[in-house]
């Protein structure tokens, strides 16, 4: 800490906490309880003695129990309730525990697992967490807001309204817990703070008929709410996080296809905010795609891509890619979206489809193009003939075998990213994509697949292929960290255009030239993109002026070891006793906010 103290570094990740619990309080408090893992000499401080067994365990011991009784618990349901109940008692293990064995938990914090537990909150609900907002209480909404700290306490906010969770659609209330899982996420991947977030729902009532029906949920049992009402309930929420949170980046997370991109539009201009369906997948998408590129030996410029199920994540994706190509080549943006064709439920979409969005128009085909022709997804794949197809559709089995067969017959290899969530949701298995085309196709997934096996190696040979997750959780946590870390004032093209070449380069295809390696870096080595990816974000921030933190290093090694310092690790702090009259507010424990031992900058 005295080095960090020396370094000024604004954000103290590291060294003695202060704290003015005892006993029971401190037992049941997560940010700050050990457990056994409390030393003899805070058990005597903190007034632990006798409520405690004797023996006093190690962080790593208390993982060792921990992951046997995850083990024990009979399915992945059971174990996602294990672990929300364990973050509720002790932070540092619980982060510990998934840090240890992140590649096998990962689908049980995210999606699909995630996913079940949101379907099941009213069901599965023991203790609140995160911050409730109501569409009719709007007069409430600064003073609930200010709960969670002081100016310089929250890094960093997810948003959701609930209305499309990760492909099953409208889940009310129950959404906090999507906010609640890229948090956690956030400070796995990238370090974030656990003590400066905070995860929010907007309870704007809910369409979805089961949950209206259900006795026990626990949302604004209504209708959804919108038009101005709803929008008068985000911009107070906005605008009041402003106002009390000054340096907080603001992340919007699964909300319908109507409002995602609007409000981003909205509040993109004016405040570091983000929103992951549209950027993050945009983002990630496009690293893969570099990645796929590079081992294929095709450029960008080749790129011939068909995205069915043009909605936030489809669109976002394809103003990632456009944007891309347009600066590669120095051509317009109009003219690098004719490169790219949005198929929805009307088939292709040509000018000549009604209601289109105004982020779908820029994409739709002159209707004169496809004229007398079939305009289903088999026929446009025949006709476009695409080296990329992207499923965000929501439509399972949606690439069937004649489809990804005709793509194969007119490339050498297709990139095929079936992305939509839960696993269930997928447009096609990797083992299907690979088989249909004798090994040939490039594959990622929207949420995790085991490697597949296939006689696709030279002479037959049988080789095994490792299928990455093409998820925005490769992206979003990086991104994240950048722009809180230099206090970027918005978070622009050029930001994120410098996140995805971070991603793209540290891919095992991208890195050992082959096709049987996975496309996109793994959960092994989150921690080392979100570096370089935050690293890329802030240095894009500084160029662009629109970096406010003081000290930033320019030197590349110098920035890199700035930002590792300033990520929280899942350790022990040691607790240093302070009486409660003399106790700084964080050393109370009245509030969430207890890491920062130096205010931030
Ligand atoms: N892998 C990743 O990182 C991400 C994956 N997703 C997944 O992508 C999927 C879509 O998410 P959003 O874009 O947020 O939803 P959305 O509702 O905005 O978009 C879905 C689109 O698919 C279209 N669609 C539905 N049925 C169709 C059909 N039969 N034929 C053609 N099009 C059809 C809808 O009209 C809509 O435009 C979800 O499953 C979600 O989990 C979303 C964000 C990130
Ligand atoms: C991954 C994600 O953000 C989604 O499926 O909505
Ligand atoms: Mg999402």
């Amino acid at each position: 800490m005295a080095d960090q103290a020396e370094k000024k570094l604004p954000l103290s990740t590291r060294g003695p906490l202060e704290c003015a619990l005892r006993g029971t309080v401190l037992l049941n408090h997560p940010y700050f309880n050990k457990g056994s893992a409390f030393t003899g000499e805070e058990r005597r401080d903190f007034g632990l003695s006798g409520l405690l067994p004797q023996g006093i365990q190690t962080l790593d011991q208390q993982v060792q129990r921990a992951y046997e009784q995850y083990s024990s618990r009979s399915d992945d349901l059971a174990k996602n309730t294990f672990l929300t109940s364990m973050k509720e008692q002790n932070e540092v293990l619980y982060f510990k525990l998934l840090h240890d064995h992140l590649e096998e938990m990962f689908s049980v914090v995210y999606t699909p697992t995630e996913g079940d537990a949101i379907q099941n909150y009213s069901r599965l609900f023991r203790r609140p967490q995160g911050l409730f907002l109501n569409v009719h209480d709007v007069d409430r909404v600064h003073e609930d807001l200010s709960k969670w700290g002081l100016a310089d306490d929250i890094d960093y906010i997810v948003v959701t309204d609930g209305e499309e969770i990760l492909g099953i659609g409208d889940q009310g209330a129950g959404g906090i817990l999507i906010s609640v899982a890229k948090l956690v996420l956030t400070t796995i991947c990238a370090g974030i703070h656990p003590n400066r977030v905070l995860p929010v729902v907007l309870d704007c009532g809910t369409d979805n008929e089961e949950l209206l029906k259900d006795p026990l949920y626990l949302g604004l049992r209504e209708k959804r709410v919108r038009g101005e009402k709803y929008d008068n309930l985000v911009d107070t929420f906005v605008t009041s996080a402003r106002k009390l949170y000054p340096q907080a980046y603001i992340h919007f997370e699964d909300f319908g296809l109507h409002n995602a991109r609007r409000l981003l539009d909205k509040y993109r201009p004016e405040i570091p905010c983000f929103n992951d369906d549209v950027q993050g997948t945009g983002c990630v998408t496009l690293a893969a795609i570099m990645a796929a590129f590079h081992v294929s030996k095709q450029k960008l410029s080749d790129l011939r891509m068909v995205v069915f199920g043009a909605g936030t994540a489809g669109v976002g994706i394809a103003d990632q890619v456009r944007d891309a190509l347009a600066t590669e080549q120095n051509i317009s943006k109009a003219e690098a979206a004719k490169q790219i064709w949005l198929v929805d439920k009307p088939g292709i979409l040509t000018t000549d489809v009604e209601s289109l969005s105004s982020a779908q128009k820029g994409f739709a085909k002159p209707e004169s193009e496809w004229k007398d022709k079939k305009r289903d997804l088999l026929s446009v794949v025949q006709e476009v003939k695409p080296n990329v197809l992207i499923g965000t559709s929501t439509v399972p089995k949606a690439f069937t075998e004649e489809i990804v067969r005709a793509m194969a017959s007119h490339v050498e290899r297709p990139l095929i990213l079936p992305l939509s969530n839960p696993t269930r949701l997928h447009e096609a298995v990797p083992s299907d994509l690979l088989n249909w085309t004798d090994g040939k196709a490039l594959v990622a997934t929207g949420s995790p697949f085991k490697p597949v096996k296939g006689p696709w190696g030279a002479d037959g040979k049988e080789i095994e292929v490792s299928v990455a997750e093409c998820n925005n959780s490769v992206v979003f946590p990086g991104i994240g960290l950048g722009s809180v870390l230099c206090r970027s004032k918005l978070v622009t093209d050029k930001m994120l255009v410098a996140a995805v070449s971070g991603v793209a380069e540290l891919g095992p295809a991208y890195r050992d030239n082959n096709a049987a390696s996975p496309l996109l870096p793994g959960v092994d080595v989150v921690r080392d993109v979100s570096v370089r990816v935050a690293r890329k974000v802030i240095q894009a921030a500084v160029e662009e002026g629109l970096a406010t933190a003081k000290d930033i290093p320019t030197d590349e090694s110098e920035l890199d070891e700035w930002i590792r310092e300033q990520m929280w690790e899942p350790e022990y702090r040691p607790l240093k006793f302070v009486q409660m009259e003399e106790a700084s507010r964080e050393a109370k424990g009245d509030m969430r906010i207890v890491g920062s031992v130096e205010p931030r900058e």
